[in-house]
């Protein structure tokens, strides 16, 4: 059965007597035994800000069915209409998602890319690292800029490999935003050598509006690591799928041959860093939690659930298009290299802060330039909470102590709001600042999260935030653990931290 209580705007999970409205500060739902739930989310935000870079670029209309509505796509669409790209919406295309996600987005290329704009990338690494390339093929300068922690996020490498290409950047001296990009209308494109050591989107950036270079684009990376390889190899199948021809000749060098970009119909997968916390609910209340909409073949680095979470004492298991998750063994210490996979580690240090023994998650030092520290936020906030975790210089060391409630701040992070989410399962008295911050990739989540904890069996909680009518996500909330489940967490010492 459907149904809409989480739907209303002054919903309040918390009693009649509890302030209704949008308090920023979000008192985490503690699970009071195993959950047992089915989660469907939204598009991905890595495809969608790809598939609307490429569909602006290409050589006709591309229709994008299932796109992620949040902060960070908004921000990409509104910045590539300004440079004279059309995005309408338009009802969804017949198929298995139509409809499940609002409306399709509708891609109609400009004639010619219009400068004399700003762009905002508000705290978007996407927007702020794929967009300049854009602007130089556009005619007339833009401007970008973002949120004042987008100011702090490293920009020198698309300044620099831009300046290279002959492109015209003012940054005043800064290695940051703002800048202005001076786009003459094309870009002769060569052989540039770059540093990506702090973020692999300068690689994606560059190579998504390679092939529309005179002389396409060869480029070397030349640093310390490259972290995130999911998210290039992500670059080039997105390219590839659109006619472009990509190569590697060796690890650390890509070539993009110029030539058009196909206009393509693109159905958006879900959002696989997202089901994260999700998925870690499971484990974290030794019950079960089901992903509808696992694809059976993907490049988003989320789909590396399904075998982080195993280390840590999970069963995970798949039918179709349905992953499940099933706690009940205990969360144990993992010793992790994660450098592919950066985004996913606040969630997988909050499972790590609730194991049994301690755990090492190293590879991730770029995660410093996230939407804020995070290896710095991290250790802070659980911390705070009476944890033990040390920043080493490339991650983190985690030695989970038993945890009291208190204030987790977000530092404008939708991650390390999940991340708060996730350990207020097992702590009583979490609350979580600002979690309106979660709308970057997933407005929905506090809904969705609410749905999960308190949901009564049997029924189906809904969000339709941003389009009227749309089942834009859904948690099922069933009335039984799955079987073989655990008792409650409340009775399973090994995830009720000791207080
Ligand atoms: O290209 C992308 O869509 C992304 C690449 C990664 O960036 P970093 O390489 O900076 O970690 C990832 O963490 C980010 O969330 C999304
Ligand atoms: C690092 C992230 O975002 P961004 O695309 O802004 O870099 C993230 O979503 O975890």
């Amino acid at each position: 059965m459907l149904i809409s209580r989480y739907s209303a705007p002054d919903f309040n999970p918390y009693g009649d007597s509890a302030p209704v409205g949008p308090d920023p500060d979000w008192a985490a739902p503690r699970a009071r035994g195993p959950l047992v739930a089915t989660v469907a989310l939204p598009g991905s935000k890595s495809l969608t800000n790809r598939e609307l870079v490429l569909a602006a670029l290409a050589d006709g209309p591309s229709r994008l069915a299932a796109p992620l509505r949040s902060r960070d796509t908004t921000l990409m669409a509104d910045a590539l209409r300004s440079l004279g790209v059309t995005i309408e919406d338009v009802p969804p295309a017949p198929g298995p998602a139509a409809g499940r996600f609002g409306p399709d987005w509708l891609v109609t290329p400009a004639d010619e890319l219009i400068g004399s704009t700003t762009v905002d990338c508000g705290l978007a690494g996407t927007v702020m690292r794929f967009l300049p390339p854009v602007a130089a093929l556009a005619l007339g300068p833009v401007v970008f800029d973002g949120d004042e922690g987008a100011r702090r996020r490293p920009m020198a490498t698309t300044i620099s490999s831009l300046r290279a290409l002959g492109v015209d950047i003012n940054a005043d001296g800064r290695q940051n935003l703002p800048f202005t990009v001076y786009g003459s209308g094309s870009v002769e494109g060569g052989e540039i050598t770059i540093d990506a050591s702090s973020s692999s989107q300068f690689v994606s950036g560059l190579l998504l509006a390679a092939s529309r270079f005179d002389r396409g684009l060869t480029l070397r990376h030349e640093g310390e690591r490259l972290p995130s390889l999911p998210h290039i190899e992500m670059t080039i199948a997105a390219l590839s799928a659109r006619g472009v021809t990509v190569t590697s000749p060796e690890p650390g060098v890509w070539a993009v041959e110029p030539g058009p970009l196909a206009a393509l119909d693109v159905a958006i997968e879900p959002d696989l860093s997202n089901a994260a916390p999700f998925l870690a609910a499971a484990l974290v209340t030794g019950g079960s939690v089901t992903f509808v909409g696992w694809p059976a073949h993907t490049t988003q680095v989320g789909a590396h659930l399904a075998a982080l979470l195993p280390l840590f004492g999970a069963a995970v298991s798949r039918e179709g298009d349905r992953l499940t998750v099933t706690g009940g063994s205990g969360i144990h210490g993992v010793d992790l290299d994660l450098s592919a996979g950066g985004e996913l580690a606040p969630a997988i240090v909050a499972i790590a802060a609730l194991a049994d023994s301690p755990s090492t998650i190293t590879g991730i030092g770029h995660i410093r330039h996230h939407e804020t520290d995070r290896l710095a936020a991290l250790a802070a906030e659980i911390n705070g909470l009476g944890g033990n975790v040390t920043e080493l210089d490339d991650g983190l060391r985690i030695e989970p102590r038993p945890l009291s409630g208190g204030l987790w701040h977000t530092y404008h992070d939708h991650r390390m709001a999940h991340a708060g989410a996730i350990i207020g399962l097992a702590v009583d008295g979490v609350v979580v600042e600002d979690i309106a911050t979660t709308a970057k990739t997933l407005p929905e989540f506090a809904a969705l999260w609410e749905a999960l904890v308190f949901g009564e069996p049997g029924q189906r909680a809904v969000t339709s935030v941003d389009v009227a009518g749309a089942d834009v996500a859904g948690v099922d909330v069933a009335g039984a653990p799955a079987p073989g489940a655990p008792a409650p967490a409340d009775a399973d010492p090994s995830t009720e931290p000791p207080r």
